[in-house]
């Protein structure tokens, strides 16, 4: 009992929690109030009950200092965010409500469990999103008034915020994962290249939870290093600690596998202990069983322990080596973690110096390699954009030379949708006002403004004061 409980307690005696379900829902909004003005000598002083305040958001936030969703698990499975206040008399509006601000740490993703869809994938510090939009506040009777109904009672109720079962998945990103069997020293070698300090204990599965260690070369590159609790076999199906730190590697962009070349784990000691180039055998296995490809992902052996001269066998480390090296496809590289700490930053006597070098070299290979191709999927998505906003707007936008420019702007005073409508062989404003308030062409292109623009050129289309149709229901309801 004791032992399972401990068993994914860290340090600090909370536990790790990269998964968590929680029910979050944004905040009500506050009801609008039916209240008539009492003013001294002025008995028809019309309406005076204020709108209602927006309801809270629930808002996502991506940040370096945690590690995992405890903190999330610790405020309960079922989250709100706080309503909005109803209004008040004097028109007094109400308080909306307090956002409510989850910080995750990098690498979450966040679930609809519903639809079984990721809806926000959270891998940058700094990223904030609004998760769930409040309820919007009703409205009170003085947003009813007009010229001719002065002295409105009715008021609307706040509308309920937003609900969702969303699932939190944490996924460490990481340049290099190391990958290995419980006590062949993954700890001990990312304590050795960086100022990470996982804890090194002589018995299997010491490290619970995934530790990040940042290298820094002279240029200023910069190469994360994850040490993955230890896999064993059957971790595929969720032996030891199983799948719960597989989905940690899923997002490392490479892995490096780091055996123990002095005697390996063995769940029952009266067992022999595998052959290292069995044991890197067996962990590409595991890593493809759990996703297909992911061995792909491993780019080199860390020989680790090679301070020791035999085996528990008695065989020297030297053949021990010789044969690893001719047995697997992947380079080896000969180290040893233990010295690699006692020495501190000179790596060159274990061995450590050369294998940094060739892992930096890779992860900075894939990372140019990763960069360049998302700078031509921008550049392109720029470009289509580009395309379509000069096409919807038959080329207003786009200006040929800087003097047409300039003359343009000055000359016109018609706004840009009337500009479009001369284009289009109306005349505008003026006697044929009501041909151009219904005009096909006109719906036409306030659909074409909501659908292709996404809010971001609206801007500049829209009149003063202007609004879409559905967009304010108070001007919609003055109307009908
Ligand atoms: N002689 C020798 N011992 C080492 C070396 N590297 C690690 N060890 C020892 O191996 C033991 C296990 O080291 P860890 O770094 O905790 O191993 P780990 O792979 O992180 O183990 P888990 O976290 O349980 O998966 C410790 O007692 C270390 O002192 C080495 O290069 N030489
Ligand atoms: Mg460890």
């Amino acid at each position: 009992m004791f032992r399972r409980s401990a068993a994914l307690m860290d340090k600090s005696g909370r536990r790790f929690v990269d998964n968590l379900k929680v029910l979050l829902s944004s905040g009500t909004g506050g009801d609008g109030a039916s209240i008539m003005a009492h003013e001294h000598g002025n008995e028809f002083a019309g309406p005076g009950g204020g709108n209602g305040g927006n309801g809270g958001n629930i808002m996502i936030k991506c940040v370096k200092d945690k590690y995992d969703l405890s903190h999330i698990k610790q405020l309960g499975t079922q989250l709100k965010a706080p309503d909005g206040c109803c209004g008040y008399a004097r028109e007094a509006h109400g308080k909306r409500g307090k956002d409510m601000w989850l910080e995750v740490p990098l690498g979450t993703e966040i679930i609809d469990v519903d639809t079984n869809e990721v809806v926000y994938d959270m891998n940058e510090v700094g990223m904030e999103v609004l998760l769930l939009e409040g309820g919007q506040g009703g409205k009170g009777n003085a947003a009813f008034a007009n010229k001719w109904h002065h002295s409105p009672i009715e008021s609307t109720r706040g509308l309920p915020g937003n609900t969702m079962l969303a699932q939190l998945e944490l996924k460490s990103i990481a340049d290099c994962g190391l990958i290995g069997y419980p006590n062949a020293g993954k700890s001990s070698l990312l304590s050795a290249i960086s100022s990470s300090k996982p804890a090194v204990a002589p018995y299997a599965f010491t490290t619970l939870r995934p530790y990040i260690g940042v290298l820094h070369d002279l240029y200023g590159n910069t190469c994360r290093i994850a040490d993955i609790p230890g896999l064993m076999e059957g971790a595929y199906e969720n032996r030891g600690l199983g799948h719960q730190f597989l989905r940690h590697v899923e997002r490392t962009k490479t892995l490096a596998f780091v055996v123990d070349m002095h005697s390996t784990y063995t769940p029952d000691p009266k067992e022999p202990s595998m052959e290292p180039w069995d044991v890197v055998a067996l962990l590409q296995c595991e890593l493809e069983y759990y996703l297909p490809n992911l061995s792909e992902r491993a780019i080199m052996v860390f020989a680790n322990k090679m301070d020791q001269e035999v085996d528990t066998n008695g065989r020297p480390l030297v053949d021990k080596l010789k044969e690893l090296t001719d047995r697997v496809t992947l380079p080896v590289f000969p180290v040893s973690a233990a010295l690699g700490i006692a020495l501190g930053p000179d790596h060159k006597q274990a061995g450590l110096s050369a294998a940094i070098q060739f892992m930096c070299h890779k992860v900075f290979e894939s990372k140019s390699s990763e960069r360049q191709l998302l700078q031509k999927r921008r550049a392109n998505e720029e470009m289509q954009l580009q395309k379509v906003f000069e096409y919807k707007n038959n080329g207003i936008f786009s200006f040929e030379d800087d003097e047409d420019h300039g003359d343009s702007l000055t000359e016109s005073t018609q706004s840009l949708v009337d500009q479009q409508l001369d284009q289009l062989g109306f005349s505008g404003l003026g006697e044929t006002f009501d041909g151009y308030e219904h005009s096909i062409a006109r719906n036409k292109l306030h659909e074409y403004r909501d659908l292709t623009m996404k809010g971001k050129y609206w801007r500049l289309t829209r009149q003063k004061g202007e609004s879409l149709r559905n967009e304010k229901w108070k001007s919609s309801t003055r109307s009908s």
